[in-house]
């Protein structure tokens, strides 16, 4: 696996260049100050508060052998560097340059990797096929917002964590022997060039609405940091698997048709390589009509919402990018099972009224799940709302708005308030959604909403899927709605739990 601590690497075995040809060996990367010891390189990067290159006087006190930074970090730090003996590396892009190196400092990843990239459903698609390959007879691994799972886990703070952190994993579950992994490519991870070091085969694209405005300028450059998952990270060689029912489909094809990389293209249009016939649902989910270049393929899938078919099909058209044959990957969709936190059946009323959980965060995926839902309630529908504190503002009232559209009752509640006051936020919820009921604890509101709960009605309660905090200013309090909804349930239906 990576160097031993100690032994370390040199500057050119990392393929950094420093200044006046210097040499220097290195015993770890960080890419923060405080994580600095003895010997380090020391990657001072710009940041969206500070440059890192504030930092270096602090890690060169701390023994930091290298520094690698951009011009302005050098000049910033000029002083401390001028009157140290650290090796020091400039680059264009630093951020990249720490990609590769820590690609380069590990030296090991599963052979067959793929990214999922999209607003919404890279959790889902990279899960559906760490599931396929593990039925293929692989050993498997999906790497994103739940963590690394399969066969080999670890907890992960990030979506698609910074690259020490990442290629750490990717070389860990390599080492244990795993040789296919799905990671999730975040707009984050790619405008850092987080993920810029991992070599894919494939990689995937969901659909592209609104998120993080917060972070990203304005629509174009968030599709341009998603777009840099074909233009930059996949070579030319890979390819590129995407939903083309998506309204940007057809841009992202483009790019990585302008790349030469082949395209699989998936969705309902006639042309489709893998296209979707067909869907209908059933109490425990749907029939799927599929078409592979030809071949028609018709299988039962175990998941609610027409959704959870298209994502199926992006991770069927995945496994086929990487060499899969079809007879293996279809006939493996019909063994998925719901990911965690994703339209998640959490309990079940003693009058068969049932309660669900999804992971729902923008307001696309609020309109998505609760219309995956409609077909399977013939009584009232009731969606329990909230939006993130310091997350993009401007979804909060589209938020509020879909859930109004799409349920008949709609609860207003907190989720992860962060820094932010939680009244503030629901107040910006409740502009889009003016009659609904606001209730901030949210255990109270689950509580509210299950006891509404007439034979034939559902309650959707959106927004935290497979998360066991609730975020108030810095303290995590535990919490869980599919916790909380058994708990509701069981109160309610005077049963034990
Ligand atoms: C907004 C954002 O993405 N920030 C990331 C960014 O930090 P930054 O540029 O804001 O950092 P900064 O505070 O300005 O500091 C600049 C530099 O100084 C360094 N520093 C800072 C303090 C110190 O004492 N010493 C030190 O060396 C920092 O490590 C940083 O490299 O670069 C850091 C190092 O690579 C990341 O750890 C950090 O992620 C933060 C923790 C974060 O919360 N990111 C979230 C928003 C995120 O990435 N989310 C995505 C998307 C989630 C989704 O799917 O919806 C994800 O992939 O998880
Ligand atoms: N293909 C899809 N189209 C629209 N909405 C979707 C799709 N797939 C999932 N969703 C919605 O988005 C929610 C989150 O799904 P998932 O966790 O797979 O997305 P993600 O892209 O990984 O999100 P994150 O940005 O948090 O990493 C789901 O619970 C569902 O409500
Ligand atoms: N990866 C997403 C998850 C959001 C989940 C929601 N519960 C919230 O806190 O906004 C984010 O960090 O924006
Ligand atoms: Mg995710």
């Amino acid at each position: 696996m990576g160097a031993v601590i100690g032994e370390g690497k040199s500057l050119s075995e990392l393929g950094l260049t420093a200044r006046g040809g210097r040499e220097a060996r290195v015993t770890g990367l960080s890419v923060d100050s405080r994580e600095v010891t003895q010997g380090h390189l020391f990657a001072a990067l710009p940041g969206t508060k500070v440059h890192g290159a504030s930092f270096i006087p602090t890690a060169l006190e701390q023994g930091a052998a290298a520094v690698l930074t951009d011009a302005e970090g050098a000049a910033l730090a000029a002083e401390a560097l001028a009157g140290s003996e650290a090796a020091l590396v400039i680059a264009a892009d630093p951020r990249q340059a720490l990609a590769y190196a820590a690609a380069l400092w590990f030296g090991g990843q599963p052979e067959v990797t793929v990214a999922v990239t999209g607003t919404n459903g890279k959790t889902s698609v990279a899960t559906f096929l760490r599931h396929i390959w593990q039925d293929m007879g692989f050993r498997a691994i999906n790497l994103g917002t739940t963590g690394v799972e399969g066969d080999w886990q670890a907890p992960l703070k990030h979506t698609t964590p910074e690259p020490i952190t990442l290629h750490r994993a990717l070389a860990g579950a390599a080492e244990a022997g795993v040789d296919h992994c799905a990671m999730e490519a975040s707009s984050h991870g790619l405008d850092q060039r987080r993920l810029d070091g991992v070599q894919l085969k494939a990689a995937g694209f969901t659909n592209f609405t609104q998120d993080h405005l917060d972070y990203h300028a304005d629509f174009e450059e968030y599709f341009a940091a998603k777009a840099g998952l074909f233009a930059r990270v996949l070579p030319d060689e890979g390819v590129a698997v995407i939903n083309i029912d998506d309204a940007r489909g057809v841009d992202m094809m483009a790019i990585a048709r302008a790349r030469g990389q082949e395209v699989i293209s998936v969705g309902e249009a006639t042309g489709c390589d893998l296209r979707i016939l067909g869907q209908r649902f059933h109490a425990t989910g749907q029939d799927l009509r599929l078409d592979w270049r030809g071949a028609v393929q018709q299988l039962r899938l175990g998941l609610i919402g027409g959704f959870q078919g298209q994502n199926a099909a992006l991770a069927a058209g995945l496994a086929l990018a990487c060499g899969a044959e079809p007879e293996q990957v279809f006939p493996a969709l019909e063994r998925l099972e719901t990911v965690r936190g994703r339209m998640q059946l959490a309990a079940t009323r003693d009058n068969g009224a049932a309660v669900y959980v999804d992971f729902a965060h923008t307001p696309d995926a609020v309109s998505t799940a609760l219309q995956a839902l409609r077909p399977h309630v013939m009584g009232r529908l009731i969606a329990i709302v909230g939006a993130g504190g310091d997350r993009d503002p401007g979804k909060r009232p589209l938020m509020g708005a879909a859930a109004t559209e799409h349920a008949d009752m709609v609860i207003v509640s907190d989720d992860n308030p962060r820094s932010e006051d939680p009244a503030s936020i629901r107040a910006q919820v409740l502009e889009g959604a003016p009659g609904a009921l606001e209730v901030g604890d949210r255990a109270e509101a689950i509580l509210r909403g299950v006891d509404m709960l007439q034979p034939g009605d559902a309650l959707m309660i959106l927004g935290k899927g497979h998360e066991t905090g609730q975020i108030v200013g810095d303290t995590i309090y535990p919490f869980d709605d599919v916790e909380q909804a058994s708990v509701a349930v069981a109160a309610l239906d005077g049963r034990g739990l």
